[in-house]
This record gives structure tokens, C-alpha cells and sequence, in this order.
């Protein structure tokens, strides 16, 4: 079996006296695209803060590419291969597509050797190649992020994530606020960045996209993981029950039943 791209291992985690996370494991591998769900409160922003390193857990290991992590800052998860997309992406409105994609790290060349300056035909060409690979139809790169439309945002995301060579993409309710067609957009990325060999995370609430759009899924239900299965082998029922806690207190009463 090929190593897993991120590996969480019996994760806890509390905010004060609330116990928000309690022993959560799960594993994604590359190129699998993995849909978290759980209803409100349930734990799923929290475990991918811990995930991200905006969070540290109480207790638990993450291994990235079978190396054990610890993450001091989100700083920290990026520049080791975790990229996250929140539905409110945190680009920089006012810097272009390009900006937003280097991060400040653009190609330079040296003019006569000398002076170091913006290589902006590299820029220019490398733009051009990550948006034609994803799709996406941007039709400036120049253009400031602030103009774009929702489902673009989530395409410049996703092209510096491809970019920075990440190894695992949280997608954080990625189409929570967009159109149909932009939606249809997203979930054709997330399969695109699988199919780059990169591990998706992608958390939602809407069941349908979430079996169309992962290979498996896993349910969160106050802090603990409950179901994890493949989506061809499960269904939205099956979700909702445990969603909902009803298979949790239905396996407790057959327990209670035959000890
Ligand atoms: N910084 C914090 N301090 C205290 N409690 C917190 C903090 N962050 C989250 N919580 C609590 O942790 C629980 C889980 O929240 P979390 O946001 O992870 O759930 P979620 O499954 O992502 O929900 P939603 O679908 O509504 O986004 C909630 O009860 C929430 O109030």
C-alpha cells in the first residue's frame, strides 16, 4: 500500500472545558478525495484548523507523507504541503491573480546581471499553463482578484496550491456560496487536484455533491468520528443517520440489549 498523503492519528482537542475533538484518526491517500461531513458544531472546522496548523491538538499525531508534523502557525502546515481554501478565501483582493499565486515569491531575472526585476514572461507563462491545467477561464491574469467571480477565486486557490506542489488541499465548504455552474467548476477541481496525485479533504453539507464528488466519506458527530465509508458503499440516508446521531444510539440500544 502506498503511504497516505495525511494521516491524523486519535486527535483530541478542547477549548476550555468543551472537548471539541475526541480521538479522531482518519487517512487520505494521494489522489483520493475524502468528504468530512457532520452537522453544525460537530467538530469539522476544528479538526481542519488542527489539520492546518491553525490549531494545535491537545494530543494526536498528523503525518504528511508518513512524516510525523507539528505545525507552530498555518505558516507553517503551507510551507510543508497543506494548502486550505475557505469558502471566504483568503486572497489578497487588491493584488492580482498572479500575486495571489507566487505569494510574493515571483520569478526574477537580472537585468544586464545586475538588478533583479519581476521575470514577467515567465510570470506571464507560468500563469497561463497552471490556469489552461485546471480550466479555469480567467481571461486576464492581470486582473485584480476583487474582480473575479467566486468560482474563480476558488481557481486561484487551487492553482497555487498546484503551484506550491501540495501534497494534501482542505477545501472548507468550498461552493457554500457559489452559482450552479461555478459549483459544477469547484467539483471538477477538487477531482483535478486528485488526479494530480494530491489528497483532498473536502468538507460540505450538501450530501449529493459530496457522494458525486468524493471517493469516500467520513461523518463527524460531537467530536468523534462515527462512519467512514467508500461513497459508492453508502448512501445519503445512511449519512443522515449518523449525521444525526440515530445509528449511534441505535448500535447503544442493541449494546444495552445484548451486552
Ligand atoms: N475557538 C473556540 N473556542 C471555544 N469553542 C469553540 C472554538 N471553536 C469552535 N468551538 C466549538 O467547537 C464545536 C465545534 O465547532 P466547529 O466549528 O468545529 O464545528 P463544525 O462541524 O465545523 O460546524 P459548522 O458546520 O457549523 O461549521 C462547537 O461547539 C463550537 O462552538
Amino acid at each position: 500500500m502506498s503511504v497516505p498523503a495525511l494521516e491524523v492519528r486519535g486527535v483530541d482537542k478542547r477549548f476550555g472545558a468543551v472537548e471539541v475533538l475526541r480521538d479522531v484518526s482518519l487517512e487520505v491517500a494521494p489522489g483520493e478525495v475524502l468528504g468530512v461531513v457532520g452537522d453544525n458544531g460537530a467538530g469539522k472546522s476544528t479538526l481542519m484548523k488542527v489539520i492546518s496548523g491553525v490549531h494545535r491538538a491537545d494530543s494526536g499525531s498528523i503525518r504528511l507523507g508518513g512524516e510525523e508534523m507539528s505545525f507552530r502557525s498555518p505558516r507553517d502546515a503551507r510551507n510543508a504541503g497543506i494548502e486550505t481554501i475557505y469558502q471566504d478565501l483568503a486572497l489578497a483582493d487588491h493584488l492580482d491573480v498572479g500575486a495571489n499565486i507566487f505569494l510574493g515569491r515571483e520569478p526574477m531575472r537580472r537585468f544586464m546581471g545586475l538588478v533583479p526585476m519581476l521575470d514577467e514572461r515567465k510570470i506571464h507563462g507560468e500563469i497561463a499553463a497552471l490556469l489552461a491545467r485546471i480550466e479555469s477561464h480567467i481571461p486576464d491574469p492581470m486582473t485584480r482578484v476583487l474582480d473575479l467571480s467566486g468560482g474563480q477565486r476558488q481557481a486561484v486557490a487551487i492553482a497555487r496550491a498546484l503551484y506550491w506542489r501540495a501534497k494534501v488541499v482542505i477545501m472548507d465548504e468550498p461552493t457554500a456560496a457559489l452559482a450552479v455552474m461555478e459549483t459544477e467548476n469547484v467539483l471538477k477541481m477538487a477531482r483535478q487536484l486528485a488526479g494530480e496525485g494530491i489528497g483532498v479533504l473536502f468538507i460540505g453539507h450538501n450530501l449529493v455533491e459530496i457522494l458525486k464528488v468524493c471517493d469516500r466519506v467520513m461523518v463527524m458527530y460531537r467530536g468523534r468520528k462515527v462512519f467512514d465509508a467508500r461513497s459508492a458503499e453508502t448512501s445519503q440516508t445512511e449519512l443522515i443517520r449518523y449525521m444525526t446521531g440515530y445509528a449511534d444510539a441505535e448500535t447503544n440500544e442493541a449494546e444495552r440489549e445484548h451486552p
